[in-house]
């Protein structure tokens, strides 16, 4: 049977609530583990829609799941809904405008992602209850996806045991499948102690950790030549130990991200930038504390869902953009450089057009070079068997984590992208509910990459627990 223009229908009754609380979600930016005020609007609207709702997962203030019907496998919608510091950002200029100097924004979209995945469960479990098939539809409210690696945690308590399949997506240029390419990425905490004293009467007495971190970024500047290509190291000062250059520096912290292809090659980079944490230690007569902050698995494919997916989209096609859409992503486009969008196009492998906004639906086998960053959507790919979209809700071209990105947030484009794909994501859970002979491929594939990758250890070691202070630098 043919459930999509079902799925769809429900989808459409629905939206407008979604699209409201898209946008009260993006007015409210609150970045990892603090997002006390967008939490409680998705769960406002779970009680409203009649979901069970479960909350503080995982000892997670800000994790929810709310879930609906009865017996059958169990289809799991990610959303999330954290921000990013320094992003704020008016909506609908196409010129950098802050809303509160210094404050947040939406600059990874997720104001949408957990809007639509939302919107997903919310389809289909009306649709479950209107047609009374068994089956239970998961909405999973996932805080903190920028470094915090809620999902790792809420994995490691146990939070997907029993769920069959998971489908997310995320605010793109391009509506697509998601390739499924991420980085494993641990994010630690090196934090240096030394010996305060004056630094022109008594310079020999001080031991300065601040000069323990200068050295421990060049050893790792040297690392680099010596690394697999595709791994990345970056760092951010946390503490540079005062104000003084007369006071030899007594503290100092440096928060280090080490991402590579997979945690066997991300365990190793992580011991050996730790020796090299060590080794600034010993040069500079300091002591050295290694803090894990959070830590995520790359993502793992899912054949024959990505395929169910793609058909799915190719039948939706891209959203319907009207002239006043394409207006504004031409604004946005004039604030792009040429390299900005020709390096997104060059992502997908598809012939570069001058189209402001997608209308096109790329082909699965599309010879893609992606940027590739990290998730914690990874973990659940260990997991469960997932599948991701992609959907276009910026001007082609816009990079993430940018202004560009908060201005775009709560347009009729970004809303018409979030309804789109909530659409393909709520067909995808009904072909795999009433479908056992995909979900049978879907879970056979799923098991024959992890026992090929030596099966599921979590990244996060078992003393490290969600680090709910991290964006106050704790
Ligand atoms: N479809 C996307 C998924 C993740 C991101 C992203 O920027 N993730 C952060 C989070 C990293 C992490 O969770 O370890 C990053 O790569 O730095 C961007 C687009």
């Amino acid at each position: 049977m043919d459930n999509r223009n079902d799925l769809w229908r429900h989808v459409d009754a629905s939206k407008e609530r979604f699209i409201e609380l898209s946008d009260r979600v993006w007015a409210i930016p609150e970045v990892c583990y603090t997002e006390k005020r967008s939490v409680a609007e998705h769960v406002a609207e779970l009680r409203h829609q009649g979901f069970r709702i479960t909350e503080n997962v995982a000892d997670i203030p800000t994790a929810v799941i709310g879930e609906a019907g009865e017996g059958g496998p169990v289809i799991a919608f990610l959303g999330e809904y954290d921000a990013l510091p320094g992003l704020s950002q008016e909506s609908g200029v196409a010129r950098h405008s802050e809303i509160e100097a210094g404050g947040h924004g939406h600059g990874c979209g997720h104001n949408l992602l957990g809007s639509a995945a939302l919107l997903a469960a919310t389809a289909m479990k009306n649709w479950l209850a209107e047609n009374k098939l068994p089956g239970r539809v998961r909405y999973y409210g996932c805080p903190a996806e920028e470094g915090g690696a809620a999902k790792a945690f809420m994995v490691r308590a146990g939070a997907f045991k029993d769920a069959d399949i998971a489908i997310s997506w995320h605010p793109s240029s391009f509506w697509e499948v998601t390739p499924p390419l991420s980085l494993a990425n641990t994010r630690a905490d090196f934090i240096f102690t030394g010996r305060a004293s004056h630094a022109a009467a008594s310079p020999e007495l001080g031991r300065s950790a601040l000069d323990a971190v200068e050295l421990m970024s060049v050893g790792v500047n040297y690392m680099r030549e010596h690394m697999p290509s595709d791994a990345r190291v970056h760092y951010a000062l946390l503490d540079t130990g005062g104000i003084a250059p007369n006071v030899v520096q007594a503290h100092a912290r440096v928060r280090y991200s080490i991402r590579a292809r997979d945690l066997p090659g991300m365990l190793e980079l992580v011991g050996r930038v730790k020796k090299i944490a060590e080794g600034a230690a010993l040069m500079t007569e300091t002591t050295m504390e290694m803090k894990i902050v959070s830590a995520v698995s790359n993502v793992v494919g899912n054949g024959p869902l990505e395929q169910a997916l793609q058909g799915i989209m190719e039948d939706l096609g891209p959203p319907h953009f009207d002239d006043a859409d394409k207006e504004f992503a031409r604004q946005i486009r004039a604030t792009l450089s040429q390299k900005d969008i020709d390096a997104v196009w060059r992502a997908i492998g598809v012939p570069k057009t001058e189209a402001e906004l997608a209308d096109f639906t790329v082909p699965l086998d599309s010879p893609r070079n992606p940027a590739i960053g990290s998730t914690d959507v990874g973990d659940v790919s260990w997991v469960v068997p997932t599948v991701q979209a992609h959907a276009p809700t910026v001007a082609i071209g816009t990079p993430f984590h940018t202004w560009q990105v908060v201005a775009q947030g709560k347009m009729p484009a970004a809303h018409k992208a979030m309804v789109q794909v909530a659409k393909a994501m709520a067909a995808t859970g009904a072909a795999v509910l009433t479908d056992p002979q995909l979900m049978a491929a879907a879970k056979a594939d799923f098991q024959k990459r992890v026992a090929a990758d030596g099966g599921y250890t979590s990244p996060v070691p078992p003393e490290v627990q969600p680090p709910l202070t991290m964006s106050t630098g704790g």
